[in-house]
This record gives structure tokens, sequence and C-alpha cells, in this order.
């Protein structure tokens, strides 16, 4: 299969790496200083178990890679809008797009384009999007495996397991579910713990409660969730807030059957730091909008209690801030 991964970061560089070992032919699209080392020395992608590096082809200019039989969109969610501008040239019309990110995605509202997308605060990218990728394209991915770039050009895979849910894929519209089967079994031969569910909705409420009950207090703490997760005040802090995500996907339609005490013992067993406190420290903005507003203005919406939610994420906004408003001595 011929697959672009646009945005071969942490997990871009972790699917480009196990697809390429499948027999793929890939094209990473990334930029800077990681670019400059994947094309020098290779990608290598570090597991637990060995450290390998491989030739891909990689660019920062998509326009001069060929159109795809598949593309993963791996940014971060202040990066999509940006990237919705350049995908045109990598499309076919029934080229698969799958966009894996954390937090309340842009495609979430794909087949209800109500009031709710704007609530949520999704509509400049869902309308960005869906100028180039057609609703029968959009494959929805949940991402449950941690990972993190440790130097330009090399990313670790914390753990390879579905401990943490796997990689999980899904049409966006009920018009594709095709060819999400189809991508999640390429991936499972190449290594990649995936699958395809026929409902993605439920997962990404799964995952956003996994997310909100780790990365704002590893942002506030800057402990790995190993050692977060060892504090019996941020294990019960987890567990409200991940009740309030509950009755706000409920309120959404979205009745999801989440084992609160299994989610922390994965995530308490992993010495990764979550991508929040990686944006932190790295000095990225943080995906606070997809992650944490989007959910509180759907329960301020819908009248769901969410104090909790809402005083992390006030927490973890002024913690970004302080970064760039240090007293001067
Ligand atoms: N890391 C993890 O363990 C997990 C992450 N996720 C989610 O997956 C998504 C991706 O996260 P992650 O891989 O960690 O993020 P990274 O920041 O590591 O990777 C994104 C990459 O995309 C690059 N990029 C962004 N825009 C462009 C562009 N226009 N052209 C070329 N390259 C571009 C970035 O470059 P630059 O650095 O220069 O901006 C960066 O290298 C996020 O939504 C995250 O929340 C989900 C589960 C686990
Ligand atoms: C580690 C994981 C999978 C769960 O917290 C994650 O989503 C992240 O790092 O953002």
């Amino acid at each position: 299969m011929k697959v672009c991964i646009y945005g071969a970061g942490a997990i871009g560089g972790y699917l480009g790496a196990r697809l390429h070992g499948g027999g793929h032919d890939v094209t990473l699209i990334a930029r800077g200083a990681h670019l400059d080392a994947i094309r020098r020395n290779g990608l290598t992608l570090r597991t637990p178990h060995d450290t390998r590096s491989v030739q891909i082809h990689a660019t920062d200019r998509p326009a001069q890679a060929e159109p795809q039989e598949a593309v993963f969109v791996t940014v971060k969610a202040s990066g999509l809008e940006p990237v919705a501008a350049s995908l045109a040239p990598l499309l076919t019309p029934r080229t698969p797009v799958v966009f894996i990110g954390n937090g309340l995605p842009w495609w979430y509202f794909l087949e209800r384009r109500d009031e709710e997308v704007k609530i949520a605060g999704l509509s400049p990218v869902a309308d960005a999007m869906l100028r180039v990728v057609r609703p029968e394209n959009v494959v929805g991915g949940v991402m449950g495996i941690p990972c993190s770039v440790l130097e330009p050009g090399v990313v670790q895979v914390q753990d390879e397991s579905a401990k943490m849910g796997g990689l999980v894929l899904g049409a966006a519209s009920a018009r594709s579910n095709q060819q999400a089967a189809e991508l999640a079994r390429r991936l499972s031969e190449s290594g990649v713990p995936a699958r395809a569910v026929d409902d993605i909705r439920p997962e990404v409420w799964k995952k956003l409660a996994a997310n909100v009950g780790s990365g704002p207090l590893s942002v506030l703490t800057q402990a790995p969730l190993n050692v977060l997760f060892r504090n019996p005040y941020c294990c019960r802090l987890r567990m409200l807030v991940q009740r309030e995500i509950i009755a706000i996907a409920a309120a959404m339609g979205c009745h999801i059957e989440y084992d609160v005490k299994k989610s922390l013992q994965a995530a308490a067993s992993v010495r990764h730091l979550p991508s929040m406190l990686q944006d932190l420290l790295a000095g990225r903005p943080l995906e606070t909008g997809v992650l944490l507003d989007a959910p509180l203005n759907l329960a301020r919406h819908k009248g769901v209690p969410a104090p909790i939610l809402e005083m992390l994420a006030e927490l973890t906004k002024t913690r970004a801030l302080a970064r760039s408003d240090q007293p001067q001595h």
C-alpha cells in the first residue's frame, strides 16, 4: 500500500516505521530538525526490546508526493487547519484519510452538522477538512499506544501491548466501514495492535476519559504516569473527572462502559510522559481546546455538572501560561 503519514512525530513516526517494516511504501511528512535527522540517519524506532533505524522517504512538501492509497494525519490539534489546505495532492476520490488525535475530534459531528460542532469549538477545522476530504473517506483513529520523540529522528514506543487500548479505527461516516477494517488489518499485519469497530464514537469518549484523567494531572505535577498514579489524591481526582466525562458522554447520547479501575491500573504501569506534558516541556501549545474546552462546553450546553473538569482545565491553562510569564529576577 502506498501510504503517507502526515505529521511523522511520536505517533506518526511509530506508525510509519511499523508500516514500512510491514512492506508498505511509506512517505513521511515532517519538518525542521526532525526531518533533517530522518533524512540524514533514517527514522529510528526505540521499543522496550530493541532500537532500529530505517530509511524512509521523508519530505516537508506534500505537493511533491504522489496520490496515496491511504493517508494518516497525526499532527497535534493546532496543526490540523494548516494541514487541510495541503492534503489535496495526496488524495484520490477513494483515498481513506485516518485522523488520529486525542480529544473530541472534528469529525465527531460529521453526520450531524448542527450547533454542537460549534459549541465544541470544532467547526473551523471541520469546515477546512471537508473542503478537501470526502466524508465517506474520513476514518477516525483513537490511539492508546504511548509514544514520544526522544530527539530529532528518534521515536520511542513505551509499550506496544494493547493494554491502553491499542489503535482503534472506525468510519466517521456510516458509508465507509470497510476502509477502516482493511486498514486495521494491514496495521495489525505490520505489528501495530490495531482493530476496527463499527461505532468509533464510544471509543472517543473512553479515550477522552483516559486523557482527561491523566494529561492535566501530569502537567500540574510534571510526573510520568507510573509516578502520578502512586499518589492517592491523583487517583481520586482521575476517578472523579472520569465520572464527569462518562456523564457528558451519556448526555450526548453515548452510553459508554468504562472500567475506571482497569484503566487506572494500565496507566499506572507505564513510565510515560503524557503527550500534554510533552507539549508543556517542549514549549508547544497544549491540546486544551479538544481535550478540555470541548467536553466542558458540551457539559454546559447539556446542563451536566463538571466542576472537576472545569478546575483541571483552568489549572492546566494557568500552568501553560506560566511558561511564558515567569517572574524576571
Ligand atoms: N504521544 C502519544 O503517546 C500519544 C499521542 N496521541 C495524540 O496523537 C496526536 C499526535 O501526537 P504526537 O505524535 O504525540 O505529536 P507530535 O508533536 O510528536 O507529532 C506531530 C508531528 O507533526 C509535525 N507537523 C505538524 N504540522 C506539520 C506540517 N504542516 N508539516 C510537517 N510536519 C508537521 C510536528 O512538527 P513540529 O514538532 O515541528 O510541530 C510533529 O513532528 C495528538 O493529537 C496526540 O494527542 C494519542 C495517543 C498517544
Ligand atoms: C499515553 C496516552 C496513550 C494515554 O494517556 C496518551 O494518549 C497520551 O500520551 O496523550
